[in-house]
């Protein structure tokens, strides 16, 4: 089984709701055992159990929310070093499109790649003029067809970067796959 933790802070219930749909997007590759925890209720156990982590924020005043930083902040130092080569990734919303997102999803990335992580984007599209290079991005919470889908493809990406990194799963490797993703290049 492939675990994945999704991790989210949330204010006002949007980036919750995308953190939702990252964890229907993992379980979307089979053998994904997906945990959807708030900063709220997860422990560096969730940290120790995971082989992925999807980490979500929500944007303010351009970087992550001081309670994720506060959390991370928080977490035993025993800890360091000690999940090297781990797969991660980030997401976050912001009021507005050009709020900082990216930012902030650099800023996830950059804790854990102090964790030793190792973080990814996305290439593809979900949608026309919508990709996830740097994370997923999103205003407000996601509505529209392509905004959910592209919080699915990034819990998805991530199942499937653990299944071919932590248990040799070629088969789940994206260039195997056969779902559209450059279709709205076109
Ligand atoms: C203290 C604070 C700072 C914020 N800073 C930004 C910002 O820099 N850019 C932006 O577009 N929205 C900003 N917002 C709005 C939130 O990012 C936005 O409402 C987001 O969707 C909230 O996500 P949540 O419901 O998961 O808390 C800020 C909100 C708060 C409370």
């Amino acid at each position: 089984m492939s675990k994945i933790l999704v991790l989210y802070h949330s204010n006002s219930g949007n980036t919750a709701n995308m953190a939702a749909e990252v964890a229907v997007g993992a379980q979307q590759v089979i053998g994904a055992d997906v945990r959807l925890r708030s900063i709220d209720q997860a422990t560096s156990a969730d940290l120790d159990w995971c082989e992925g982590i999807a980490l979500g924020s929500p944007t303010n005043y351009g970087t992550v929310s001081w309670q994720m930083k506060k959390w991370w902040d928080e977490q035993p130092i025993d800890n360091w070093g000690q999940r090297d080569g781990r797969i991660g990734c980030a997401f976050s919303s912001a009021a507005s499109w050009g709020g900082g997102q990216e930012l902030t999803c650099m800023t996830l990335n950059a804790i854990l790649m102090n964790y030793g992580y190792l973080v990814f984007g996305v290439t593809d599209l979900t949608g026309p003029q919508h990709t996830l290079h740097y994370g997923a991005i999103q205003a407000g919470e996601p509505r529209q067809e392509k905004e959910i889908a592209g919080c699915r493809r990034l819990g998805r990406r991530l199942a499937e970067w653990v299944a071919v990194y932590f248990h040799g799963q070629r088969d789940q490797h994206p260039l195997e796959q056969q779902y559209d993703r450059f279709g709205h290049l076109k």
